[in-house]
């Protein structure tokens, strides 16, 4: 039987899912999983689609072990669980693919030198998601690996949603808004059409909130708008990331506190956001559960950033018919939900709290006038989908 692997390397963890190929050929998941806390105490579990737990361990070297290390492990193990299956192909999340690369594509040397230009881009992921990549070819050179870009659900947003209020040269050299989580969002379009097609052709606006929070105005299924950028430090306040910023801040930064490019870096991509505001944690379980002042504040800003952007959106798009949450706070988080949706009752939205709490697939209320949805995203599932078309374009 025929396999194909999802990677999806993050800053401090490494998704998988494992598809095998049905008697249609279609992609069915059969296992998944992920090694969390990369660099502090790097654990791995994977689950069959049951649930039930396929490997669960830890490393004795902990936080000296690199992604490549883990990676190597991983595969050893993921050999060992699908033998007798063949893999025909790795398919990667690849967090930017510029100005150039607006669909997915097999990946070669050439590829790979043009991504390692936008590293500096996506420092949290695309050097992982590089790597992950470079691992495997050392490991199974023949394999063929299908990148997959989380810009490339925008590349043909209006222009007018891509441009920078910058001079003109500097949009053709490529400082422009792309917007992430394409992967995620696509994967929500493609679901909406099947769960309501008539929302589906609307005014929707999809919320990615996870420890990357973004959110995206759809229009027709298509994106039209969305809160990140030239980088995915944009928009939202995250986990460890500042969201929108003043750029003159980053001027007083470096005049005149003296912070380098790299501590620069480093504060706003992975000292600002929840842990930076709130000192404590970057985790929003965490930080709704402690009653501290800082913690407090910092859900209070992550909420009304989040209501602000909605706004945004919401105007972009000339009213709203529809909101889906994703990803782990979207999915998971009642109380967060139930905090951004209450400021939108001048749109007439309500919610409908018993469905809210049991995290229901539809959760506004009977007589709210925008519907608001619940939907898990599952980018690995995209992933696959895509992998499997480029595998059979022959591209
Ligand atoms: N069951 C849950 N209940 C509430 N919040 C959750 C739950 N699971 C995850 N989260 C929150 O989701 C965030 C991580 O989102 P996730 O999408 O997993 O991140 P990543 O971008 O790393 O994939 C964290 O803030 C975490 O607290
Ligand atoms: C683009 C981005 O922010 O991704 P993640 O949510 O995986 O950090
Ligand atoms: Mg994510």
């Amino acid at each position: 039987m025929k396999a194909i692997v999802s990677l999806n390397s993050g800053s401090s963890s490494i998704k998988f899912a494992f598809f095998t190929l049905d008697g249609a050929g279609h992609p069915e998941r059969s296992a998944g999983g992920k090694i969390e806390k990369i660099g502090i105490a790097p654990s791995l579990v994977a689950r069959r689609v049951d649930g039930t737990v396929l490997v669960e361990r830890t490393w004795e070297q902990g936080a000296d072990l690199t992604h490549a290390e883990l990676l190597k492990d991983l595969f050893d193990w993921a050999i060992e669980h699908l033998e007798g299956r063949e893999v025909i192909a790795i398919g990667h999340r690849v967090v930017h693919g510029g100005m150039r690369f607006a669909a997915p594509r097999r990946v070669d040397a050439a590829l790979l030198t043009e991504l390692d230009a936008l590293c500096p881009l996506a420092p949290l992921h695309q050097p992982h998601n590089l790597a992950a990549i470079r691992a495997i070819a050392a490991l199974a050179p023949d394999l063929p690996q299908i990148a997959c870009f989380d810009t490339a659900f925008h590349h043909d947003k209006p222009e007018v949603a891509a441009r920078l209020a910058l001079p003109r040269a500097l949009h053709e050299q490529g400082i422009r808004r792309y917007g992430f989580h394409g992967l995620s969002y696509e994967y929500i379009a493609g679901q909406l059409r099947t769960i309501d097609g008539e929302l589906a052709g609307g005014r929707v606006i999809a919320a990615h909130l996870g420890n990357g929070a973004s959110l995206c105005a759809m229009r027709d299924g298509k994106s039209v708008d969305t809160t990140m950028g030239f980088t995915a430090l944009d928009g939202l306040m995250m986990g460890t990331r500042c969201g929108t910023l003043d750029p003159g801040v980053v001027l007083h930064l470096q005049t005149q506190m003296g912070l380098s490019p790299a501590g620069i870096d480093d504060l706003l991509y992975r000292k600002s956001g929840l842990l930076g505001v709130s000192g404590i944690s970057s985790d929003m379980r965490i930080l709704t559960a402690d009653p501290s002042r800082q913690s407090q504040e910092a859900v209070e800003l992550f909420i009304w950033r989040a209501v602000r952007e909605f706004g945004a959106l919401t105007a972009s798009l000339g009213g709203v018919d529809g909101i889906v949450f994703t990803a782990g706070i979207g999915e998971n988080h009642a109380e967060i939900r139930r905090r951004i949706c209450e400021r939108f009752d001048w749109l007439g939205l309500s919610i409908d709290d018993d469905a809210n709490a049991a995290n229901a697939l539809c959760i506004s209320g009977g007589d709210s006038r925008v519907k608001v949805l619940v939907i898990p995203t599952d980018e690995e599932r995209m992933i696959a989908d895509h992998t499997l078309a480029v595998l059979r374009s022959g591209s």
